[in-house]
């Protein structure tokens, strides 16, 4: 049985939207820093006890020796996998550059590896993202686009969510002609645990401007990314 879920497809006119930036998404969250500094959050003490607690509950001897510093190591670790909350996409995109020489096609970073967390399971999903964006005179460094995408992965995520945040932060910022974002990944939720499907890959899109009114550019888009050029 092929697992994989293809959602791409031209747009046909009807699934057309007046705006680039679904409904659902506040600004607050694809701009701004996520965590404020004043947002009051349990001591570190307190994430570390959680944890022992957890470890306890699976069955373990909390206090025999290879666990002892399991609850620091773990929390460092969060700290690590959800740095995104801290970040702030919009402080990412800021610099740019406009000697560009009249560019005016698309410019594509394909491969973006990135690992994020799902907020079901709190389990890793990881994979590449691929982004495009056409821009009006002024050009963003490339590592940015790959900055911005670990901000918003080193989040709690689902897919859609993080592939839409993506595409509506750099439309919001950089105010291109278009943006287009695919992103394909494995979900370890459901290769590990669960139904228990290794290699199923998820594949969500995100198109707006010019990509989303012209499936011509969409298709062309595609056929980067996939290696096949037309
Ligand atoms: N749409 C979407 N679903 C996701 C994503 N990550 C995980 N899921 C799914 O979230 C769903 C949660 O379903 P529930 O029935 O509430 O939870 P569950 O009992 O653990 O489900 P199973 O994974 O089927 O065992 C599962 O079907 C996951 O595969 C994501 O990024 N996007
Ligand atoms: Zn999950």
């Amino acid at each position: 049985m092929d697992a994989t879920i293809k959602s791409i497809r031209p747009n046909k006119p009807s699934d057309r939207q007046p705006e680039s930036r679904p409904a659902e998404l506040d600004p607050a969250e694809f701009l701004a820093v996520a965590v404020r500094a004043d947002q009051p959050r349990p001591a570190r003490a307190e994430a570390e006890a959680a944890v022992k607690t957890l470890l306890a509950y699976i069955g373990e001897n909390t206090e025999r020796e290879g666990l002892l510093d399991t609850p620091r190591r773990v929390v460092e670790a969060f700290d690590e996998l959800y740095q995104g909350y801290h970040q702030c996409p919009a402080e990412v995109l800021d610099r740019t550059f406009g000697e560009t020489a009249g560019y005016d096609d698309f410019v594509l970073v394909r491969d973006i590896e990135f690992t994020s967390q799902c907020e079901h399971h709190m389990m890793p999903f990881y994979g590449k993202a691929h982004i495009a964006y056409t821009p009006v005179e002024r050009v963003v460094g490339l590592s940015k686009l790959a900055r911005l995408t670990d901000i918003f992965a080193r989040r709690l995520q689902t897919q859609e969510h993080l592939t839409a945040q993506i595409a509506a932060a750099i439309d919001e910022i950089l105010k291109p002609r278009g943006v287009a974002v695919l992103i394909e990944a494995e979900h370890t939720c459901m290769s590990v645990r669960g139904v228990a499907k290794h290699g199923a890959s998820t594949f969500t899109s995100r198109f707006t401007g010019m990509f989303r009114d012209n499936p011509a550019e969409q298709a062309r888009f595609l056929s980067l990314v996939r290696g096949t050029t037309r």
